[in-house]
Parts: structure tokens; C-alpha cells; sequence
């Protein structure tokens, strides 16, 4: 297989040895403290560390610039040696899944060890405990992907930590929860900071602006749980009437049927391509769940003819 064939081509081989594991030297000196305060039970020192960016969504700072260049190098290095690359999820283009290139026993350590115990204590429910990851990196520039439409995760608690290079612009925007009222109302817009880690449900809708210029490389941990999952996940909540029409930069090309009436699609070939998966795909909101202005059409249905008017 591919982990296989890479290996005697790995630029950095700590990276994929998990016998010794992550390295002290890697993670913010900050980090590590919180991680021994929490180990010794003491809960405040995450609380101390984090900040709130919104309600349910916070960031940390997790590894030093060295290792994120480290890491970096390495991704580098194998999209340089012509292995296959397997797109983590139908919207990125350019990303790569580190869980197969080798890295994947290093990851399920990082998981077990540093995110399950903080996740645990921010999210007890989706948090309490997980069975399995899909963990990738994603990749904007210039000429390549963007950004990423709004979407939810199909994820449980997502981690999400950039290792920079250079970027302008390409933060995160976050809205609501998927099937609550405010899910497509804007919440908060964060920007990403190398070696800073943001942490949210997999619920929560948000999209990664477009970038304007440099590159910006984040590597992306989808927590599963798979006891949550056998409850009915997010699913069993139900889907509530949304409060108000979408904020604009809320809105979902792919997902949402009301897209074309509130928004211009992308300029360009993203636009033709955005038409069309809007066409397959959009669902949202529900029949049941449509805001009172929400146009009669819409309303009655979510067919292609009605929500290209
Ligand atoms: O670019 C980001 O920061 C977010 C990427 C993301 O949400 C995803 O790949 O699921
Ligand atoms: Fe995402």
C-alpha cells in the first residue's frame, strides 16, 4: 500500500514513529503545562488556556512554528514523490489524507492522548469518548482551491490546526448549528493563526474564506464517536424552523436551496461548478424548517426547477 511504499521516501521518520510518539519539544511550552495540569485533575488549566472564540468553539496554541514547518516539510515531500494523493472529502481538491501516507498510529496517539481528554471536558456528550478518526490536511492558494464552501462535518469534535506557510485572509467563518434556528445565522470570524488549534463540533456550519494571497496549509482531525453515532448523532435532535433569512456569508452553494435567490454564484469555472453541485445536492432548509419569509415555492418544495427561478 501507499504508507508502505512511502516509507523508505519519508523526509522525516519521527513523524511516523509511533513506538516513541509525539515529542515534548513539539507542542507550545503553554500546551504542555495545560496537558500536565489536566493530566494531575486539574480542570481549570484548560479553561485557563483557551479562549473562547464563540459559545462551543475555542482555540489554543498546540505546536511551536519549528514543528509546523517539520510537518509541513513532510507533506511537501510526498506530494513530491508522485504517490497517489486521495482527496480527504468531495470539497477539497488539494488537500491530502495523512492517515494513509503512514501517519495514521501517530494520529490515533495524538487523539487519544492530547485531543480526546480536552475534548472530553469542552463537549462531554459528543466529547466522551472516540473510536476512530479521518484525519487530512487541506491547502489554499492561489490558483488552486480558495476556499471551502460552508458545510457541516461529518465528524463528532473537529480539531482543526494551521501550520501556516504565509496567507492573507482565508480565516474561518462559523455559524450555527445544523438543525437549530440559528444554524445559518453568522456566529463569529476567526483567523488562523500557525501552531494554533481551533476546536468546534462537527454540527457547527462554517467555510474557509477565500485566501488572497500566499498559502495556507491546516491539518484537520474528524473525531468520531461512535456510542453518540448509535444515539442518532446530531440527527436525533431534530431540525427546527430557521429564525430568519440566511446571513450571507452563511450560505451554502452546495447545500442550500435558497442559494441562487439570495447570492451570485462564483465568477468563473468555480461558478459552473458550484451551479451543478447546488443542482445534485442542495437540501437546506428542510420543508418544515423554512424562515416565514422564505419564498412560497421554496416552501412547497425542493425541487431544481424551484430553486432556479
Ligand atoms: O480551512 C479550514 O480551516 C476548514 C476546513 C474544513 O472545515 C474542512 O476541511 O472540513
Ligand atoms: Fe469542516
Amino acid at each position: 500500500d501507499v504508507a508502505k511504499q512511502y516509507t523508505p521516501l519519508q523526509k522525516h521518520p519521527q513523524l511516523f514513529d509511533d513506538r516513541q510518539g509525539w515529542l515534548e519539544g513539539w507542542f507550545d511550552p503553554a500546551f504542555n503545562s495545560m496537558m500536565r495540569s489536566l493530566r494531575e485533575g486539574n480542570e481549570s488549566a484548560l479553561w485557563e488556556l483557551l479562549h473562547e472564540e464563540t459559545p462551543g468553539v475555542y482555540s489554543f496554541p498546540m505546536w511551536t512554528p519549528k514543528f509546523c514547518r517539520f510537518l509541513m516539510e513532510e507533506i511537501d515531500n510526498y506530494k513530491q514523490t508522485g504517490l497517489p494523493i486521495r482527496r480527504p472529502n468531495s470539497m477539497n481538491n488539494y488537500g491530502l489524507v495523512v492517515n494513509e501516507i503512514g501517519m495514521l498510529p501517530m494520529l490515533t496517539k495524538l487523539q487519544q492522548i492530547y485531543l480526546q481528554p480536552i475534548a472530553k471536558l469542552l463537549f462531554p456528550e459528543e466529547g466522551a469518548v472516540f473510536h476512530g478518526h479521518h484525519s487530512f490536511m487541506v491547502q489554499y492558494k492561489q490558483g488552486e482551491d480558495l476556499g471551502l464552501d460552508m458545510h457541516t462535518d461529518d465528524s463528532d469534535v473537529t480539531f482543526n490546526i494551521c501550520l501556516g506557510k504565509e496567507f492573507v485572509a482565508a480565516g474561518l467563518t462559523l455559524c450555527g448549528t445544523v438543525g437549530t434556528p440559528d444554524h445559518r445565522q453568522l456566529a463569529h470570524k476567526y483567523d488562523h493563526i500557525p501552531g494554533r488549534c481551533i476546536v468546534h463540533l462537527g454540527s457547527k456550519r462554517h467555510g474557509a474564506d477565500d485566501i488572497i494571497t500566499g498559502e495556507r496549509n491546516n491539518l484537520i482531525v474528524w473525531n468520531h464517536n461512535e456510542d453518540f453515532r448509535a444515539r442518532g448523532g446530531t440527527k436525533a435532535r431534530g431540525f427546527a424552523k430557521e429564525s430568519d433569512i440566511p446571513h450571507q456569508d452563511c450560505l451554502s452553494y452546495t447545500h442550500d436551496r435558497d442559494y441562487s435567490l439570495l447570492k451570485e454564484f462564483p465568477q468563473g469555472e468555480r461558478g459552473r461548478v458550484a451551479k451543478a453541485t447546488n443542482k445534485r445536492q442542495a437540501w437546506c432548509p428542510p420543508n418544515h424548517a423554512c424562515y416565514d419569509s422564505m419564498a412560497p415555492v421554496l416552501k412547497r418544495g425542493s425541487s431544481y426547477e424551484f430553486r432556479h427561478l
